[in-house]
Protein backbone atom coordinates (compact mmCIF):
# COMPACT_ATOMS: atom_id res chain seq x y z
CA UNK A 1 0.00 0.00 0.00
CA UNK A 2 2.62 2.04 1.02
CA UNK A 3 4.46 1.50 -2.26
CA UNK A 4 1.32 2.19 -4.25
CA UNK A 5 0.85 5.69 -2.23
CA UNK A 6 4.43 6.66 -3.78
CA UNK A 7 4.21 5.87 -7.04
CA UNK A 8 1.06 7.46 -7.11
CA UNK A 9 2.35 10.62 -5.60
CA UNK A 10 5.46 9.99 -7.45
CA UNK A 11 3.87 10.48 -10.68
CA UNK A 12 1.62 13.39 -9.57
CA UNK A 13 5.12 14.99 -8.37
CA UNK A 14 6.28 14.53 -12.03
CA UNK A 15 2.86 15.38 -13.67
CA UNK A 16 3.00 18.84 -11.83
CA UNK A 17 6.63 19.54 -12.48
CA UNK A 18 6.36 18.48 -16.50
CA UNK A 19 2.88 21.39 -16.64
CA UNK A 20 5.19 24.11 -14.46
CA UNK A 21 8.21 23.31 -16.65
CA UNK A 22 6.19 24.04 -19.59
CA UNK A 23 3.78 26.43 -18.19
CA UNK A 24 4.89 29.22 -20.87
CA UNK A 25 4.18 26.84 -23.65
CA UNK A 26 0.75 26.09 -22.36
CA UNK A 27 -0.17 29.37 -21.79
CA UNK A 28 0.73 30.59 -25.37
CA UNK A 29 -0.30 27.54 -26.91
CA UNK A 30 -3.98 28.57 -25.18
CA UNK A 31 -4.43 31.09 -27.03
CA UNK A 32 -4.27 30.11 -30.15
CA UNK A 33 -7.73 28.97 -32.05
CA UNK A 34 -8.15 25.31 -31.93
CA UNK A 35 -8.40 23.74 -35.08
CA UNK A 36 -12.48 21.87 -35.93
CA UNK A 37 -10.27 18.41 -36.04
CA UNK A 38 -12.65 16.02 -34.04
CA UNK A 39 -11.64 15.33 -30.69
CA UNK A 40 -14.29 13.08 -29.44
CA UNK A 41 -13.96 9.38 -29.12
CA UNK A 42 -15.07 9.21 -33.02
CA UNK A 43 -13.14 11.22 -34.07
CA UNK A 44 -10.27 9.84 -32.74
CA UNK A 45 -11.00 6.49 -33.85
CA UNK A 46 -11.44 7.74 -37.35
CA UNK A 47 -7.60 8.44 -37.09
CA UNK A 48 -6.90 5.74 -35.96
CA UNK A 49 -8.60 3.59 -39.19
CA UNK A 50 -7.68 6.30 -41.43
CA UNK A 51 -6.11 5.58 -44.66
CA UNK A 52 -3.97 7.97 -46.78
CA UNK A 53 -7.41 9.90 -48.25
CA UNK A 54 -8.66 10.31 -45.09
CA UNK A 55 -5.39 11.88 -43.41
CA UNK A 56 -5.67 14.19 -46.20
CA UNK A 57 -9.32 15.07 -45.71
CA UNK A 58 -8.64 15.14 -42.12
CA UNK A 59 -5.46 17.45 -42.55
CA UNK A 60 -7.47 19.89 -44.58
CA UNK A 61 -10.76 20.14 -42.53
CA UNK A 62 -8.62 21.24 -39.74
CA UNK A 63 -7.89 24.64 -41.66
CA UNK A 64 -11.65 24.84 -42.47
CA UNK A 65 -12.09 27.90 -40.16
CA UNK A 66 -9.76 30.38 -41.93
CA UNK A 67 -8.12 31.98 -39.31
CA UNK A 68 -4.58 33.19 -38.95
CA UNK A 69 -3.51 30.39 -37.05
CA UNK A 70 -4.96 27.25 -35.97
CA UNK A 71 -3.82 24.58 -33.40
CA UNK A 72 -4.27 20.94 -33.08
CA UNK A 73 -3.28 18.91 -30.32
CA UNK A 74 -1.85 14.97 -30.48
CA UNK A 75 -1.53 13.88 -27.15
CA UNK A 76 0.96 16.88 -25.80
CA UNK A 77 2.54 17.56 -29.36
CA UNK A 78 1.04 20.93 -30.59
CA UNK A 79 0.71 21.41 -34.41
CA UNK A 80 0.00 25.08 -35.21
CA UNK A 81 -1.03 25.90 -38.83
CA UNK A 82 0.01 29.19 -40.56
CA UNK A 83 -1.65 30.29 -43.64
CA UNK A 84 -0.81 34.37 -44.00
CA UNK A 85 1.96 34.69 -46.47
CA UNK A 86 3.86 37.23 -44.30
CA UNK A 87 3.67 34.58 -41.40
CA UNK A 88 5.00 32.14 -43.52
CA UNK A 89 8.28 34.36 -44.98
CA UNK A 90 8.78 34.68 -41.39
CA UNK A 91 9.00 30.81 -40.85
CA UNK A 92 10.69 29.87 -43.77
CA UNK A 93 13.69 32.86 -43.28
CA UNK A 94 14.09 32.40 -39.58
CA UNK A 95 17.25 30.60 -38.65
CA UNK A 96 15.25 29.48 -35.24
CA UNK A 97 12.46 27.57 -37.59
CA UNK A 98 14.99 25.53 -39.78
CA UNK A 99 14.51 22.17 -37.59
CA UNK A 100 12.28 19.83 -39.28
CA UNK A 101 9.77 18.51 -36.07
CA UNK A 102 10.69 15.27 -33.92
CA UNK A 103 8.08 13.45 -35.18
CA UNK A 104 9.09 13.24 -38.66
CA UNK A 105 12.34 11.96 -37.35
CA UNK A 106 10.72 8.87 -35.69
CA UNK A 107 9.42 7.68 -39.72
CA UNK A 108 12.53 6.46 -40.34
CA UNK A 109 13.25 8.54 -43.76
CA UNK A 110 16.36 8.56 -45.07
CA UNK A 111 18.58 10.91 -42.76
CA UNK A 112 19.82 12.91 -45.24
CA UNK A 113 19.50 16.72 -46.24
CA UNK A 114 16.11 16.60 -45.91
CA UNK A 115 15.15 15.43 -42.78
CA UNK A 116 18.88 15.75 -40.96
CA UNK A 117 18.98 17.95 -37.95
CA UNK A 118 20.01 21.94 -38.91
CA UNK A 119 23.70 21.45 -37.83
CA UNK A 120 23.99 17.99 -40.57
CA UNK A 121 21.57 19.52 -42.83
CA UNK A 122 24.08 23.00 -42.73
CA UNK A 123 27.32 20.87 -43.98
CA UNK A 124 25.32 18.64 -46.82
CA UNK A 125 23.78 21.91 -48.31
CA UNK A 126 26.81 23.64 -48.56
CA UNK A 127 28.36 20.62 -50.11
CA UNK A 128 25.25 20.06 -52.63
CA UNK A 129 24.38 23.36 -53.38
CA UNK A 130 26.73 23.93 -56.19
CA UNK A 131 25.86 21.46 -58.10
CA UNK A 132 22.40 22.61 -58.10
CA UNK A 133 22.88 25.89 -59.51
CA UNK A 134 22.32 26.90 -62.94
CA UNK A 135 25.53 26.31 -64.47
CA UNK A 136 26.53 23.17 -63.32
CA UNK A 137 22.69 21.84 -64.56
CA UNK A 138 23.55 23.08 -68.12
CA UNK A 139 26.53 19.57 -67.47
CA UNK A 140 22.87 17.39 -67.00
CA UNK A 141 20.74 18.59 -69.88
CA UNK A 142 22.71 16.23 -72.09
CA UNK A 143 21.09 13.05 -69.82
CA UNK A 144 17.58 14.71 -69.77
CA UNK A 145 17.33 14.94 -73.39
CA UNK A 146 18.57 11.59 -73.67
CA UNK A 147 16.22 9.77 -71.16
CA UNK A 148 13.21 11.77 -72.17
CA UNK A 149 13.88 10.37 -75.74
CA UNK A 150 13.71 6.79 -74.46
CA UNK A 151 10.57 8.10 -72.74
CA UNK A 152 9.45 8.77 -75.88
CA UNK A 153 9.67 5.62 -77.83
CA UNK A 154 8.19 4.07 -74.65
CA UNK A 155 4.95 6.15 -75.22
CA UNK A 156 4.87 5.12 -78.69
CA UNK A 157 3.47 1.56 -77.10
CA UNK A 158 0.64 3.15 -75.73
CA UNK A 159 -0.77 5.63 -78.52
CA UNK A 160 -4.16 4.82 -79.09
CA UNK A 161 -4.80 2.35 -76.56
CA UNK A 162 -6.93 4.04 -74.86
CA UNK A 163 -6.31 5.49 -70.87
CA UNK A 164 -3.30 4.79 -69.12
CA UNK A 165 -1.60 5.92 -65.55
CA UNK A 166 1.19 7.97 -66.63
CA UNK A 167 2.79 8.44 -63.61
CA UNK A 168 4.59 5.27 -63.91
CA UNK A 169 6.02 6.35 -67.54
CA UNK A 170 6.80 9.30 -65.48
CA UNK A 171 8.65 7.58 -62.23
CA UNK A 172 10.70 5.21 -64.25
CA UNK A 173 11.88 8.34 -66.42
CA UNK A 174 12.83 10.67 -62.82
CA UNK A 175 14.16 7.13 -61.59
CA UNK A 176 16.76 6.40 -63.93
CA UNK A 177 17.44 10.29 -65.02
CA UNK A 178 18.72 10.89 -61.00
CA UNK A 179 20.49 7.66 -61.09
CA UNK A 180 22.24 8.70 -64.42
CA UNK A 181 23.10 12.29 -62.88
CA UNK A 182 24.90 10.32 -60.43
CA UNK A 183 26.52 8.19 -62.77
CA UNK A 184 25.15 5.30 -62.49
CA UNK A 185 22.82 3.51 -65.12
CA UNK A 186 19.63 1.37 -64.77
CA UNK A 187 17.33 0.93 -67.21
CA UNK A 188 13.92 1.07 -65.99
CA UNK A 189 12.12 2.35 -69.07
CA UNK A 190 12.70 -0.31 -71.24
CA UNK A 191 11.44 -2.80 -69.07
CA UNK A 192 8.24 -4.85 -69.34
CA UNK A 193 5.59 -2.75 -67.43
CA UNK A 194 5.62 -5.49 -64.81
CA UNK A 195 9.35 -5.29 -63.91
CA UNK A 196 9.60 -1.87 -63.96
CA UNK A 197 6.39 -0.68 -61.70
CA UNK A 198 7.63 -2.96 -59.08
CA UNK A 199 9.84 -0.64 -58.31
CA UNK A 200 7.36 2.45 -58.17
CA UNK A 201 5.08 0.37 -56.53
CA UNK A 202 6.71 -0.07 -53.96
CA UNK A 203 7.78 3.28 -53.14
CA UNK A 204 4.20 4.37 -53.21
CA UNK A 205 3.60 1.45 -50.62
CA UNK A 206 6.74 3.06 -48.59
CA UNK A 207 5.56 6.46 -48.70
CA UNK A 208 2.12 5.39 -47.44
CA UNK A 209 3.63 3.72 -44.31
CA UNK A 210 5.93 6.84 -43.39
CA UNK A 211 2.99 8.78 -43.79
CA UNK A 212 0.52 6.31 -41.89
CA UNK A 213 3.43 6.31 -39.35
CA UNK A 214 4.27 9.91 -39.19
CA UNK A 215 0.05 10.53 -38.20
CA UNK A 216 -0.29 7.94 -35.64
CA UNK A 217 2.03 9.24 -32.72
CA UNK A 218 1.63 5.77 -30.99
CA UNK A 219 3.71 4.19 -33.47
CA UNK A 220 6.62 6.89 -33.10
CA UNK A 221 8.74 4.90 -30.69
CA UNK A 222 11.16 2.53 -32.86
CA UNK A 223 10.19 -0.28 -29.84
CA UNK A 224 6.10 -0.14 -30.30
CA UNK A 225 6.92 0.16 -34.49
CA UNK A 226 9.50 -2.52 -34.31
CA UNK A 227 7.28 -5.21 -33.38
CA UNK A 228 4.37 -4.21 -35.75
CA UNK A 229 3.84 -5.56 -39.39
CA UNK A 230 3.93 -2.18 -40.83
CA UNK A 231 7.73 -2.19 -39.90
CA UNK A 232 8.75 -5.36 -41.61
CA UNK A 233 6.43 -4.50 -45.06
CA UNK A 234 8.36 -0.84 -44.74
CA UNK A 235 11.44 -2.83 -44.61
CA UNK A 236 10.73 -5.10 -47.66
CA UNK A 237 9.41 -2.21 -49.77
CA UNK A 238 12.49 -0.20 -48.65
CA UNK A 239 14.77 -2.78 -50.18
CA UNK A 240 12.77 -3.40 -53.39
CA UNK A 241 12.79 0.46 -54.42
CA UNK A 242 15.74 2.41 -56.10
CA UNK A 243 17.27 2.47 -52.22
CA UNK A 244 18.52 -1.07 -53.27
CA UNK A 245 20.57 0.68 -55.89
CA UNK A 246 22.26 3.14 -53.58
CA UNK A 247 25.59 0.73 -52.83
CA UNK A 248 25.89 0.31 -56.79
CA UNK A 249 25.98 4.11 -56.92
CA UNK A 250 28.21 4.75 -54.34
CA UNK A 251 30.99 1.46 -55.39
CA UNK A 252 30.63 3.16 -58.77
CA UNK A 253 31.16 7.13 -58.16
CA UNK A 254 34.17 5.62 -55.38
CA UNK A 255 36.14 4.31 -58.20
CA UNK A 256 34.99 7.58 -60.36
CA UNK A 257 36.14 10.30 -58.11
CA UNK A 258 40.04 8.62 -58.78
CA UNK A 259 40.25 10.61 -62.08
CA UNK A 260 39.37 13.85 -60.50
CA UNK A 261 42.19 13.04 -57.75
CA UNK A 262 44.11 12.17 -60.47
CA UNK A 263 43.53 15.35 -62.72
CA UNK A 264 43.76 17.63 -59.46
CA UNK A 265 40.66 19.06 -59.74
CA UNK A 266 36.96 19.81 -57.97
CA UNK A 267 34.87 16.86 -57.56
CA UNK A 268 33.13 17.07 -60.74
CA UNK A 269 29.59 15.89 -59.60
CA UNK A 270 27.79 15.87 -56.19
CA UNK A 271 27.98 12.13 -55.67
CA UNK A 272 31.86 11.94 -56.52
CA UNK A 273 32.00 15.61 -53.94
CA UNK A 274 29.55 13.03 -51.31
CA UNK A 275 32.21 10.12 -51.34
CA UNK A 276 35.53 12.11 -51.41
CA UNK A 277 36.48 11.63 -47.96
CA UNK A 278 38.08 14.92 -47.79
CA UNK A 279 34.64 16.21 -46.91
CA UNK A 280 34.41 13.93 -44.08
CA UNK A 281 31.04 11.95 -44.38
CA UNK A 282 30.86 8.89 -43.06
CA UNK A 283 29.40 5.85 -44.76
CA UNK A 284 26.02 5.84 -43.29
CA UNK A 285 25.95 9.44 -43.62
CA UNK A 286 26.50 9.07 -47.73
CA UNK A 287 23.82 6.10 -48.13
CA UNK A 288 21.05 8.36 -46.42
CA UNK A 289 22.25 11.63 -48.76
CA UNK A 290 21.64 9.27 -52.08
CA UNK A 291 18.33 7.81 -50.44
CA UNK A 292 17.00 11.57 -49.80
CA UNK A 293 17.88 12.47 -53.40
CA UNK A 294 16.81 9.54 -54.65
CA UNK A 295 13.72 9.88 -53.18
CA UNK A 296 13.34 13.81 -53.62
CA UNK A 297 13.81 13.78 -56.80
CA UNK A 298 12.42 11.07 -58.26
CA UNK A 299 8.11 11.02 -56.81
CA UNK A 300 7.59 14.47 -56.92
CA UNK A 301 9.19 15.71 -60.51
CA UNK A 302 6.95 12.83 -61.93
CA UNK A 303 4.19 14.08 -60.19
CA UNK A 304 4.44 17.36 -61.05
CA UNK A 305 4.78 16.47 -64.73
CA UNK A 306 1.96 13.98 -64.90
CA UNK A 307 -0.87 16.76 -63.21
CA UNK A 308 0.57 18.84 -66.00
CA UNK A 309 -0.27 16.59 -68.34
CA UNK A 310 -3.49 15.34 -66.77
CA UNK A 311 -4.63 19.14 -66.65
CA UNK A 312 -3.88 20.05 -70.15
CA UNK A 313 -5.81 17.04 -71.38
CA UNK A 314 -8.16 18.53 -69.39
CA UNK A 315 -8.32 22.30 -70.56
CA UNK A 316 -7.88 21.62 -74.38
CA UNK A 317 -7.76 25.28 -75.38
CA UNK A 318 -4.67 25.88 -72.46
CA UNK A 319 -3.21 22.42 -74.71
CA UNK A 320 -3.16 24.07 -77.62
CA UNK A 321 -1.55 27.58 -76.47
CA UNK A 322 1.42 25.36 -75.27
CA UNK A 323 1.31 23.72 -78.68
CA UNK A 324 0.96 27.37 -80.41
CA UNK A 325 3.96 28.21 -78.27
CA UNK A 326 6.29 25.13 -79.02
CA UNK A 327 5.36 25.53 -82.71
CA UNK A 328 6.85 29.26 -82.69
CA UNK A 329 9.75 28.07 -80.94
CA UNK A 330 10.91 24.39 -83.00
CA UNK A 331 8.90 24.80 -86.09
CA UNK A 332 5.69 22.65 -86.68
CA UNK A 333 7.14 19.49 -85.73
CA UNK A 334 6.06 16.12 -84.23
CA UNK A 335 9.96 14.98 -83.16
CA UNK A 336 11.64 17.99 -80.52
CA UNK A 337 14.95 18.96 -81.00
CA UNK A 338 17.61 18.84 -78.80
CA UNK A 339 16.56 21.02 -75.72
CA UNK A 340 19.55 23.36 -74.93
CA UNK A 341 19.23 25.39 -71.99
CA UNK A 342 18.49 29.05 -73.74
CA UNK A 343 15.59 27.14 -76.11
CA UNK A 344 14.44 25.68 -72.80
CA UNK A 345 13.88 29.32 -71.31
CA UNK A 346 11.93 30.97 -73.79
CA UNK A 347 9.02 28.32 -73.34
CA UNK A 348 7.40 30.74 -70.99
CA UNK A 349 3.77 29.81 -71.18
CA UNK A 350 4.96 26.25 -70.64
CA UNK A 351 6.05 27.33 -67.33
CA UNK A 352 2.95 29.50 -66.53
CA UNK A 353 1.30 26.14 -67.11
CA UNK A 354 3.55 24.22 -64.50
CA UNK A 355 3.24 26.79 -62.14
CA UNK A 356 -0.69 26.96 -62.57
CA UNK A 357 -0.41 22.99 -62.03
CA UNK A 358 1.92 23.13 -58.79
CA UNK A 359 -0.62 25.68 -57.34
CA UNK A 360 -3.51 24.15 -57.41
CA UNK A 361 -1.75 19.99 -57.20
CA UNK A 362 1.21 20.73 -55.04
CA UNK A 363 3.21 18.03 -55.02
CA UNK A 364 4.41 18.64 -51.32
CA UNK A 365 1.11 19.67 -49.45
CA UNK A 366 2.44 20.43 -46.31
CA UNK A 367 5.69 21.37 -44.96
CA UNK A 368 6.95 21.40 -41.16
CA UNK A 369 9.39 22.71 -38.82
CA UNK A 370 9.97 23.25 -35.02
CA UNK A 371 11.04 26.58 -33.75
CA UNK A 372 13.61 26.84 -31.11
CA UNK A 373 12.47 30.07 -29.72
CA UNK A 374 8.84 31.78 -29.53
CA UNK A 375 8.11 32.99 -32.72
CA UNK A 376 5.50 36.11 -32.38
CA UNK A 377 3.35 36.37 -35.72
CA UNK A 378 0.46 38.28 -37.07
CA UNK A 379 -2.57 39.96 -34.60
CA UNK A 380 -0.67 39.00 -31.74
CA UNK A 381 -0.10 35.54 -31.71
CA UNK A 382 2.85 33.66 -30.62
CA UNK A 383 3.81 30.18 -31.42
CA UNK A 384 5.85 28.79 -28.01
CA UNK A 385 8.98 27.34 -28.90
CA UNK A 386 9.29 23.28 -30.06
CA UNK A 387 5.68 23.59 -31.63
CA UNK A 388 5.28 21.08 -34.92
CA UNK A 389 4.25 24.31 -37.45
CA UNK A 390 2.61 23.57 -40.12
CA UNK A 391 2.57 25.58 -43.49
CA UNK A 392 -0.14 24.11 -45.38
CA UNK A 393 0.91 24.84 -48.88
CA UNK A 394 -2.60 23.36 -50.61
CA UNK A 395 -4.69 25.53 -48.45
CA UNK A 396 -2.33 28.44 -48.59
CA UNK A 397 -2.50 27.75 -52.99
CA UNK A 398 -6.11 27.22 -53.07
CA UNK A 399 -7.20 30.68 -50.79
CA UNK A 400 -10.00 33.01 -52.09
CA UNK A 401 -8.15 35.63 -49.68
CA UNK A 402 -4.94 35.75 -51.78
CA UNK A 403 -5.60 34.47 -55.78
CA UNK A 404 -9.23 35.77 -55.25
CA UNK A 405 -12.73 34.03 -56.29
CA UNK A 406 -11.37 31.84 -58.99
CA UNK A 407 -8.93 30.25 -56.66
CA UNK A 408 -10.14 27.18 -57.48
CA UNK A 409 -9.78 27.28 -61.16
CA UNK A 410 -6.98 26.59 -63.69
CA UNK A 411 -6.11 30.13 -65.30
CA UNK A 412 -2.07 29.82 -66.02
CA UNK A 413 -2.75 33.42 -67.13
CA UNK A 414 -2.21 34.34 -63.45
CA UNK A 415 1.58 33.74 -64.08
CA UNK A 416 2.11 36.55 -67.25
CA UNK A 417 4.55 38.80 -65.73
CA UNK A 418 2.29 41.63 -64.96
CA UNK A 419 -0.18 39.61 -63.23
CA UNK A 420 2.20 37.61 -61.53
CA UNK A 421 3.77 40.79 -59.88
CA UNK A 422 0.38 41.35 -57.96
CA UNK A 423 0.84 38.37 -56.29
CA UNK A 424 1.86 38.25 -52.90
CA UNK A 425 5.60 37.23 -51.56
CA UNK A 426 5.37 33.89 -50.04
CA UNK A 427 1.91 32.47 -51.55
CA UNK A 428 3.34 30.72 -54.30
CA UNK A 429 5.58 28.29 -52.71
CA UNK A 430 5.27 24.31 -54.37
CA UNK A 431 9.36 23.95 -53.47
CA UNK A 432 9.06 26.04 -50.02
CA UNK A 433 10.84 29.10 -50.17
CA UNK A 434 14.12 30.51 -47.91
CA UNK A 435 17.27 28.91 -46.64
CA UNK A 436 15.56 24.82 -47.18
CA UNK A 437 14.04 25.91 -50.27
CA UNK A 438 13.92 22.36 -52.41
CA UNK A 439 17.52 22.08 -53.48
CA UNK A 440 16.39 20.33 -56.27
CA UNK A 441 13.76 23.02 -58.16
CA UNK A 442 15.74 24.18 -61.12
CA UNK A 443 16.72 20.52 -62.14
CA UNK A 444 12.68 19.67 -61.97
CA UNK A 445 11.98 22.34 -63.95
CA UNK A 446 14.12 21.85 -66.90
CA UNK A 447 13.53 18.39 -66.95
CA UNK A 448 9.67 18.82 -66.90
CA UNK A 449 10.25 21.28 -69.77
CA UNK A 450 12.29 18.82 -71.93
CA UNK A 451 9.48 15.89 -70.90
CA UNK A 452 6.52 18.18 -71.62
CA UNK A 453 8.02 19.85 -74.81
CA UNK A 454 8.95 16.60 -76.27
CA UNK A 455 5.17 14.80 -75.10
CA UNK A 456 3.14 18.01 -76.22
CA UNK A 457 4.94 18.28 -79.76
CA UNK A 458 4.20 14.44 -81.15
CA UNK A 459 0.90 14.07 -78.99
CA UNK A 460 -2.35 15.35 -78.39
CA UNK A 461 -3.34 14.30 -74.62
CA UNK A 462 -6.94 13.61 -73.34
CA UNK A 463 -8.57 11.98 -70.42
CA UNK A 464 -12.00 10.91 -69.08
CA UNK A 465 -11.22 12.80 -65.85
CA UNK A 466 -12.64 16.24 -64.75
CA UNK A 467 -10.55 18.57 -61.66
CA UNK A 468 -13.67 18.91 -59.57
CA UNK A 469 -13.97 15.21 -59.46
CA UNK A 470 -10.55 14.82 -58.63
CA UNK A 471 -9.65 13.20 -55.38
CA UNK A 472 -6.53 13.27 -52.95
CA UNK A 473 -4.08 11.30 -50.95
CA UNK A 474 -1.26 12.39 -48.65
CA UNK A 475 1.93 10.11 -48.94
CA UNK A 476 4.02 12.84 -48.19
CA UNK A 477 3.78 14.03 -51.09
CA UNK A 478 -0.11 14.52 -52.61
CA UNK A 479 -1.18 12.46 -55.50
CA UNK A 480 -4.51 12.38 -57.27
CA UNK A 481 -6.26 9.35 -55.87
CA UNK A 482 -7.87 8.20 -59.41
CA UNK A 483 -4.69 8.08 -61.28
CA UNK A 484 -2.96 9.93 -63.78
CA UNK A 485 -5.24 8.66 -66.54
CA UNK A 486 -4.91 10.52 -70.05
CA UNK A 487 -4.82 8.56 -73.86
CA UNK A 488 -2.43 9.95 -76.79
CA UNK A 489 -2.69 10.43 -80.36
CA UNK A 490 -0.50 11.19 -82.66
CA UNK A 491 -0.79 15.36 -83.39
CA UNK A 492 -2.16 16.43 -86.23
CA UNK A 493 -0.37 19.32 -87.63
CA UNK A 494 -2.63 21.64 -89.66
C1 LIG B 1 8.44 19.24 -58.93
C2 LIG B 1 9.41 18.69 -58.24
C3 LIG B 1 9.74 18.99 -56.82
C4 LIG B 1 8.97 19.57 -55.85
C5 LIG B 1 7.53 20.08 -55.96
C6 LIG B 1 9.78 19.64 -54.65
C7 LIG B 1 9.37 20.19 -53.46
C8 LIG B 1 10.17 20.32 -52.35
C9 LIG B 1 9.77 20.97 -51.13
C10 LIG B 1 8.41 21.63 -50.87
C11 LIG B 1 10.81 20.90 -50.28
C12 LIG B 1 10.87 21.46 -48.86
C13 LIG B 1 10.49 20.37 -47.90
C14 LIG B 1 10.47 20.85 -46.50
O1 LIG B 1 10.91 21.95 -46.20
O2 LIG B 1 9.99 20.07 -45.67
C15 LIG B 1 11.88 20.17 -50.94
C16 LIG B 1 13.09 19.89 -50.37
C17 LIG B 1 14.09 19.18 -51.00
N1 LIG B 1 14.09 18.74 -52.31
FE1 LIG B 1 12.60 18.99 -53.64
N2 LIG B 1 11.00 19.09 -54.92
C18 LIG B 1 11.04 18.70 -56.23
C19 LIG B 1 12.10 18.12 -56.90
C20 LIG B 1 13.31 17.83 -56.35
C21 LIG B 1 14.44 17.30 -57.08
C22 LIG B 1 14.44 17.02 -58.57
C23 LIG B 1 15.46 17.10 -56.18
C24 LIG B 1 16.85 16.59 -56.38
C25 LIG B 1 17.41 16.39 -57.53
C26 LIG B 1 14.96 17.55 -54.88
C27 LIG B 1 15.68 17.50 -53.71
C28 LIG B 1 15.27 18.07 -52.53
C29 LIG B 1 16.09 18.08 -51.32
C30 LIG B 1 17.47 17.46 -51.15
C31 LIG B 1 15.35 18.79 -50.36
C32 LIG B 1 15.77 19.15 -48.95
C33 LIG B 1 16.33 20.56 -48.96
C34 LIG B 1 16.76 21.07 -47.61
O3 LIG B 1 16.13 20.76 -46.59
O4 LIG B 1 17.73 21.82 -47.62
N3 LIG B 1 13.67 17.99 -55.03
N4 LIG B 1 11.47 19.84 -52.22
Amino acid sequence: MVIIEALLFTAAFLVVKYFWNYRRFFYLANKVPLSSFDYSIKGLYKVLKADNKTIFRIIREGFANNNVCTKSWFGLFLFVGIVKPEDVKLVLNSKDCLDKPRFLKFTNMPKGSLFGDVEYWHSHRKLLNPYFGARSLRNVIPIFNNKVKVLMTNLKKMEGTGEFNVLYSMTALTLETIIKVMEYDVDLQNQKSEVRDVFIKNLEKFLKIVTVRAFKFWLHPDIIFKSTKLYQKQLETASKTAMGFSQNIIQNAQNLLQEDVNNNERSKTFIRALVNPKNGFSSDEIQDEVHTVVLAAQDTSAIASSSTLLLLAMYKDVQRKVVDELHRIFGKTLDAPYLDYEKINELHYLEMVINETMRLLPVVPYVFRENSVDIGISEGYVIPTGTYIVIPIFEIHRSKKIWGEDADQFRPERFEKENSEKIPSYAYIPFAKGPRICIGWRYAMLLMKIQLANILLRYEVDTSLKFEELEYQFNITMNVSQGYKISLKERIID
